[in-house]
């Protein structure tokens, strides 16, 4: 019967020529495979648009010889040649990152099908990886699976074309232990799905995630139904196949998963919608130098004036390239912002290297999130000089630098903590009173007599004063008061890693004392584990129990370390006097400040007479 429909035997040959088609697809991918083999011998970089060029010039020509379309072969061409850079990428990435398993366990949102699950399964395919699949219910549930070692990846999306930022994602990286290891960008076609035994004239609600609403906004609006909202495109997948007259909004291929069929396309307000996906992982990763790569910061700058504009300026002298800049609210803390910026460059670059040394300088806070390839391959287009010198590749040499963070080696200069209007590191010795009384009695007697900073036991904010607090547990740095400026860790928790690495995320600055009986290393590496955490923050707090204040131990911090010292001077007997006598050397040799007690009741005014004789 077959043979007697004249299509039959055409389609045959067709059908014949694809698989002939697929086998030298699958060639020419092995083929570009070899050619990364190459590029690793000789460092070179893997896009080579010169030859992209000159390639598709003549691939255009001969096509044309045989009758096809110019644009039609570039397109085609485009996406083979898309493929074969993403394919050499991810094997350089393997190479030097080599702890893969074969198969890998992905956290992504909503059920098979849903968005995060088709960009999961293009990216970990791209690298021969075999998914395990977990679905979970919510953001916050991936970066917990990833954290807590249930899961080895997260893919989270980030931004879309049409609807913008996803701002929980990014209020969730503010917090997170975890890396950006990868990026994908999908693009997302939109189509209205209907179960086989429903009809279009009937739908009365129709389900989709909130941004997905958002994206098809223009389209919905004119539809007339009911719009309820999903957690993720499979659960409205879900919904759609098995309540009467609903329809969902989801992919074609995700509509496949759940037995429903595309009854409208391209829905989207605009065009080209597309969603860019990062992927976490707990360990960060190293980009080859053959791979444009993308280095995402988390970093919030003082409040002065121009302070983001100083910090742009940093990479633009370096020409360093911004693909993207986000702002958030920081949690707790009203009307600041922390910002995320993509840079278009190796961490290991030496201009990366420099722009996160002068970064440090001027942040209050400074995260690296991760340093990953850069999936975005943009066509060669034809005959355009100007790409052969691609912006996106920095191969400069790899430079890792190995001071730690807290010292002079890596910064000269000192360091300086900004409250307010007093300033730690800066020129004038600061003094931090400490006071068990009521709040503003304490206050009346620091503006009476002098002095920054009230350190308090008390949670009243009717305060101008900046104020410091004693953080002994992460329950209790999770429940502080938004106004504290200072979080003090005293001696008994210089060693509680957790404690630190926490106190290391928030955007306050910490004063750190010296551990009973550790050593001046041991403090400073206490200290490292705060910087290494993003907050640059860190002033150390050399306290009364080490009996007295060490001024061998405080010259030779100097030369140890940029972070401001803090000293709570002479014995608790010492008379007021002798305090500030003390405190008064110590600011010679580089000291920035003082930590005094308000309410020590020994004579009639300790307080006035430290006060008076420091300024003598
Ligand atoms: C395969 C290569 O690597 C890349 C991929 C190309 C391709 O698939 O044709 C061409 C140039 C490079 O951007 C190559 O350098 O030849």
């Amino acid at each position: 019967m077959q043979q007697d429909n004249p299509l039959e035997p055409i389609r045959q040959q067709i059908t014949a020529l694809d698989q002939q088609l697929l086998q030298l697809f699958a060639r020419r991918r092995e083929l570009s495979i070899e050619v990364a083999q190459t590029k690793a011998d000789a460092v070179s970089p893997v896009r080579d648009v010169d030859r992209e060029s000159a390639l598709l010039t003549r691939l255009v020509q001969q096509g044309r010889e045989l009758g096809l379309d110019g644009q039609y072969v570039s397109r085609l061409f485009h996406t083979i040649i898309e493929d074969s850079v993403l394919r050499q990428q991810a094997w350089f990435q393997e190479r030097i990152n080599p702890t893969h398993p074969e198969q890998v366990k992905v956290a992504y949102l909503g059920a098979k099908g849903s968005y995060s699950h088709i960009a999961a399964y293009h990216y970990f395919e791209r690298r021969d990886r075999k998914l395990v699949e977990m679905g979970l219910p919510n953001f916050d549930a991936i970066f917990t699976a990833v954290d807590e070692g249930q899961a080895d990846y997260g893919i989270l999306p980030v931004e879309n074309t049409s609807s913008g930022a996803i701002n929980e994602v990014f209020d969730l990286l503010q917090n997170t232990n975890l890396y950006i290891v990868g990026e994908t960008t999908e693009t997302i076609a939109h189509c209205l799905l209907l179960a086989d035994d429903a009809k279009r004239e009937q739908i009365t609600t129709v389900f989709a995630h909130p941004q997905v609403h958002a994206q098809c906004s223009g389209y919905l609006s004119k539809q007339g139904w009911d719009q309820q909202y999903c957690a993720s495109s499979a659960e409205a997948m879900t919904r759609a196949s098995s309540e009467p007259n609903t329809a969902a909004i989801g992919s074609a291929r995700g509509g496949s998963f759940y037995g429903l069929n595309v009854i409208e396309a391209n829905l989207a307000n605009q065009a080209r919608n597309e969603s860019r996906f990062i992927v976490v992982a707990r360990k960060s990763i190293s980009v080859p130098l053959q791979v444009p790569a993308k280095t995402t910061l988390l970093m919030a700058t003082s409040q002065q004036a121009g302070a983001l504009v100083d910090a742009l300026l940093i990479l633009k002298q370096l020409g360093l390239t911004m693909t993207k800049l986000e702002s958030r609210p920081i949690h707790g803390n009203p009307w600041e912002e922390m910002f995320y910026l993509d840079i278009a460059a190796n961490q290991e670059s030496q201009t990366m290297q420099d722009a996160l040394l002068q970064l440090r300088k001027i942040t209050r806070f400074i995260k690296v999130l991760g340093c990953y390839p850069s999936d975005t391959i943009l066509p060669t287009e034809l005959a355009a000089p100007a790409l052969a010198d691609d912006p996106r590749l920095t191969g400069t040499a790899a430079v890792q630098t190995s001071a730690p963070l807290y010292s002079r080696q890596l910064k000269p200069e000192n360091s300086q903590i900004n409250l307010n209007n007093c300033q730690f590191g800066g020129q004038q010795l600061q003094v931090i009173a400490a006071s068990n009384a009521a709040v503003t009695q304490a206050e009346v007697k620091i503006k009476e007599q002098g002095g920054h900073v009230l350190l308090t036991d008390s949670d009243d904010v009717a305060t101008t004063l900046p104020t410091a607090k004693v953080i002994s547990s992460e329950t209790q740095l999770a429940n502080i008061n938004s106004h504290l400026q200072l979080l003090l860790i005293e001696a008994a928790q210089m060693a509680n890693q957790q404690l630190l690495t926490q106190v290391g995320k928030q955007p306050r600055p910490v004063l750190l004392s010296r551990g009973y009986g550790a050593s001046l290393q041991q403090w400073l590496d206490a200290a490292e584990v705060i910087l290494q955490q993003g907050n640059q923050q860190v002033a150390l707090l050399a306290q009364r129990h080490q009996d007295i204040v060490d001024f061998h131990d405080l010259a030779e911090l100097q030369q140890l370390t940029h972070l401001p010292i803090v000293i709570e001077p002479g014995r608790a007997d010492d008379s007021a006097t002798t305090q500030a006598n003390l405190a008064k050397a110590a600011a010679s040799i580089g000291v920035s400040g003082v930590l005094v007690s308000l309410s020590e009741q020994r004579q009639p005014d300790d307080y006035a007479v430290f006060m008076k004789a420091l300024y003598a």
